[in-house]
């Protein structure tokens, strides 16, 4: 506010109101620079604290010399030679001796005063109208009305003051008419001038009482007030000052005492007497000083142009405007504050960002606060409906800001609690695997959803203001709760997944080395124990599918347990356990069904198969590897075997169970699906045989493991491989012995029948055989065999030795004895043979014709 008037203040200048401000000049215009100067003079700011005096009188009565006497005004004054009138209008000058000492009591602060143009002049002539006018203005403004008269004037009726006074009665009552609430009274200050002091006050007081009692009786009174006294709304003073050109001293002296009667005062509850200065509370027109001019002006307005006066409205009218214009001046700084804190705020909202603003419920409530407290303190003076509208109003105003601010902002709290509570949990249970996967799940949301809800509380709490109820946050509270609660249940919804899919890996590995074993045992086709009767199906391939079946619903069993148990301290709904555990069951059996497959899948199965046919048909009952000769039934076996594996086939291609021989009861397994199964529940699952089949497979399809063309195709396949394995037995069995035909033997017979015949009669042969043979025989059953073979080997290599270096010597000498004989007649060798010369080397005999014999 105080800045509001210093800049307005910077228009006028302190020399321009030297004198003070006309403020309905000669043309009974209003002066609307009113304001600036109750800004200049700083009485503006002053509220109710501000008297306003007004005198009236004759022309050129020494009106203006009294006031610039009496409050150091600098109101113009007629020369002393001139005569005519000076004061045009209406002046208003503020007291300017204002906190000195007069007489040892201080006059009021802010006393303003109106120096009204005189009456009774001769410049106006008859026309009363602007005398009657400036009444009326003067009695709807001031506390006080000095009634400035010389004192030989008291008495006289017909005087010019007596005329003024019935004027001011008269407009007294019509104001009192339109505001008959108001206990407003007026004080009526006689200043006597001019007092000569043969006739004392007392005296002339009561002439003027009388007088004045007699103008009340006079004047015609408007229905109703018929009976009403002058007392009833004036109270009267009475001063006498000497004459001031001829007792200066005195007149000086006088004035002095006299303003030390200008301050504030009260009626004493003994006796209603004044006590203390002029200025009755009951005075004051209650309009603050800050709208004196607007109120004025308004005034005047309807005076001038002839209109009832009507305070109240004048007062409501003046209320609404200052009221409007405080409103303005005190968003001013709320706008400067709360401001950039929007366009913060939009500015996030624009660009998607989630933005707190720090500190927005202490800034805010103490925004409201102060900007409500300053037009309290302004408005609250004016007319107490306007100003309640006017404060609704304003609430209204900047509570619909800050409430979109604080919505905003809880908003942006609420948000970005959900997304920090997600984070903090998605965080905790990452930590918590990392660390080796033990972590209460249930444990971390309930922690990280207190924390959270406590930081929203703290920011919802900042936002409220005592005694505003749209800033109570508890609903926003609640809502925010609420949506954590979902946020949780949807949290936990994922942690439930994630253990569902933990469970489902472990469950598929369970299955893979569970299945797989039982698939292996295929591949054995004795079964483990005990020979098979041939064609039979050993119990392992049997029962396959009641082991496989057992199996799963073990695995299922025991990973519903773990997974139960895990739910469970989740803080899981028992519902959202069963969905848990029926969408288990449903993904375990998709899994055993992918399982199966694998295991049937053409390479692997007919890998089984072979082995399988392979273990009967390699194998004998005893589990040794058979040695195929000629005379196995190769073909025998081979058949059975065959056959057996063959039968393998219709049973695997589908699922069922020994005793029944129908499928497993899977859909009463799984389980009807829980109402509670939402249709994420289901998208990654193929519909289940039996459950539904109008949308999935039938039990009968969903069991199926191999489709008939996959059969009769394995069958093929099958019996080829087979029969390249009988073929290679046969191979091998005929390979293995080389046949010497029946008849060669009887050829042999019958060939040999005379040496045999030549033997057995020769005695000494016959005895040789029989040696020979008994030799054999002991030898054979000493096991010497081996070694006399051995011996005889040896041996007979050594003899073959030995006779080539014999037959080498007798060569060798045969050549020698022949050269010897020779030599005397045509040589020494007389025999003719070779000889050797003297290193023993073999010399050719020369040819000699005499050889020739
Ligand atoms: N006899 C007498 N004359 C005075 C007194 N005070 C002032 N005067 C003279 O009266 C004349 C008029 O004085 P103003 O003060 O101008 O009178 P006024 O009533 O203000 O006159 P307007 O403003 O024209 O109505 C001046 O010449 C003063 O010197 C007084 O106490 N007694």
């Amino acid at each position: 506010m105080n800045g509001h008037f210093a800049a307005v203040g910077n228009g006028p200048s302190a020399q321009q109101y030297e004198h003070g401000i006309q403020v309905i000049d000669e043309d009974k215009s209003f002066n609307t620079h009113l304001n600036e100067y109750m800004i200049e003079t700083r009485v503006a700011e002053a509220g109710f604290n501000y008297h306003l005096i007004s005198v009236f009188g004759s022309q050129s009565t020494g009106k203006s010399t009294l006031l610039n006497a009496l409050f150091g005004t600098e109101f113009s004054v007629m020369s002393e030679s001139e005569r005519r009138q000076t004061t045009k209008g209406i002046w208003m000058s503020k007291n300017k001796k204002e906190g000195a000492n007069s007489g040892g009591s201080k006059m009021a602060e802010n006393i303003l005063v109106m120096d009204v143009e005189g009456t009774d002049g001769r410049e106006r002539g008859e026309d009363q109208d602007f005398e009657r006018k400036s009444a009326l203005f003067a009695l709807a403004t001031s506390e006080v009305l000095i009634v400035n008269i010389w004192e030989h004037q008291v008495g006289l009726y017909q005087g010019a003051n007596m005329g003024l006074l019935k004027t001011v009665f008269e407009v007294n009552l019509q104001i009192f008419l339109k505001d008959r609430q108001s206990q407003t009274r007026s004080l009526l200050f006689f200043v006597i001038r001019d007092h000569i002091g043969t006739t004392p006050l007392s005296n002339l007081r009561n002439t003027l009482v009388q007088d004045l009692t007699k103008i009340w009786s006079s004047i015609s009174k408007p229905q109703g007030l018929e009976n009403s006294k002058i007392d009833d709304y004036f109270d009267f003073a009475f001063a006498a000052l000497p004459h001031k050109i001829l007792q200066p001293d005195k007149f000086i002296a006088e004035v002095e005492r006299l303003g030390t009667r200008f301050t504030t005062g009260h009626r004493s509850t003994k006796d209603q007497e004044f006590v203390g200065g002029v200025f009755l509370p009951e005075y004051h027109r209650r309009i603050p000083a800050d709208g004196l001019s607007i109120y004025a002006e308004g005034v005047w307005d309807q005076i001038v142009n002839n209109k009832d006066l009507d305070l109240p409205t004048q007062q409501e009218l003046l209320a609404q405007f200052r009221c409007d214009e405080i409103l303005r001046e005190v968003l001013v700084p709320f706008d400067t504050i709360i401001g950039p804190l929007e366009e913060q705020q939009a500015e996030a909202t624009r660009s998607g960002k989630t933005s707190v603003l720090p500190d927005l419920g202490t800034t805010g409530a103490a925004t409201r606060e102060k900007c409500v407290k300053a037009f309290e303190t302004q408005a609250s003076r004016y007319h107490k409906g306007v100003y309640t509208v006017k404060r609704t109003e304003l609430e209204t105003k900047i509570d619909a800001r800050l409430k979109a601010l604080y919505q905003g902002q809880l908003s942006a709290a609420h948000k970005a609690g959900v997304t920090a509570f997600s984070e903090a949990v998605t965080h905790s249970v990452k930590a918590g695997q990392k660390a080796g996967g033990s972590y209460e799940f249930a444990e971390i949301v309930e922690k990280q959803k207190r924390k959270t809800l406590d930081i929203f509380k703290k920011e919802a709490q900042s936002l409220s203001i005592p005694g505003v109820a749209w800033s109570n946050f508890k609903p926003q509270y609640r809502l925010f709760e609420t949506e954590l609660n979902e946020v949780s249940a949807r949290l936990r919804k994922e942690e439930m997944r994630r253990l569902a899919i933990r469970v489902e890996r472990w469950v598929k590995s369970r299955l893979g080395d569970a299945i797989g074993l039982e698939f292996n045992k295929l591949g054995s086709g004795r079964g483990g124990t005990g020979a098979p009767e041939m064609g039979e199906k050993p119990p392992t391939e049997k029962d396959l599918w009641d082991r496989v079946w057992n199996a799963f619903i073990g695995i299922v069993k025991d990973a519903e347990t773990r997974f139960g148990d895990r739910a469970k301290s989740f803080d899981a709904t028992p519902d959202e356990v069963q969905i848990g555990l029926w969408r288990l069951r449903r993904k375990s059996w998709v899994a055993l069904r992918e399982r199966i497959d694998e295991e049937v899948m053409e390479s692997n199965i007919l890998m089984k198969l072979r082995e399988n046919f392979e273990d009967k048909f390699r194998y004998d009952e005893e589990g040794v590897p058979r040695i195929w000769r000629p005379t196995d039934d190769i073909e025998g076996i081979y058949t059975r075997a065959r056959e057996s594996t063959l039968g393998l086939i219709p049973l695997l291609s589908r699922f069922r169970l020994m005793e029944t021989y129908a499928p497993p009861d899977l859909p009463g397994f799984v389980g009807v699906q829980p109402t509670g199964a939402e249709p994420e529940d289901e998208e990654d699952l193929a519909p289940i045989g039996g459950v539904d089949e109008e949308e999935g497979k039938s039990l009968e399809e969903e069991m199926t493991v191999l489709s008939e063309s996959k059969r009769q195709d394995l069958v093929v396949r099958f019996k080829k491989m087979a029969d390249g394995v009988y073929v290679e037995a046969k191979r091998s069995a005929i390979g293995g012995i080389t046949q010497v035909p029946l008849y060669f033997y009887v050829i042999l017979l019958v060939l040999g029948w005379n040496e045999i015949v030549m033997i057995l009669r020769n005695p000494m042969l016959f005895v040789l055989i029989l040696l020979m043979g008994g030799g054999t025989y002991v030898a054979y059953t000493l096991n010497l065999l081996g070694p006399m073979m051995q011996m005889g080997g040896a041996a007979y290599q050594q003899a073959l030795e030995i006779g080539k270096e014999k037959l080498r010597e007798f060569v060798a000498n045969n050549d020698m004895a022949r050269q010897a004989i020779a030599m005397p007649t045509r040589g020494s060798d007389p025999i003719g043979l070779d000889t050797l010369d003297s290193q023993g080397k073999k010399k050719q005999r020369p040819v000699d014709d005499d050889d020739d014999i």
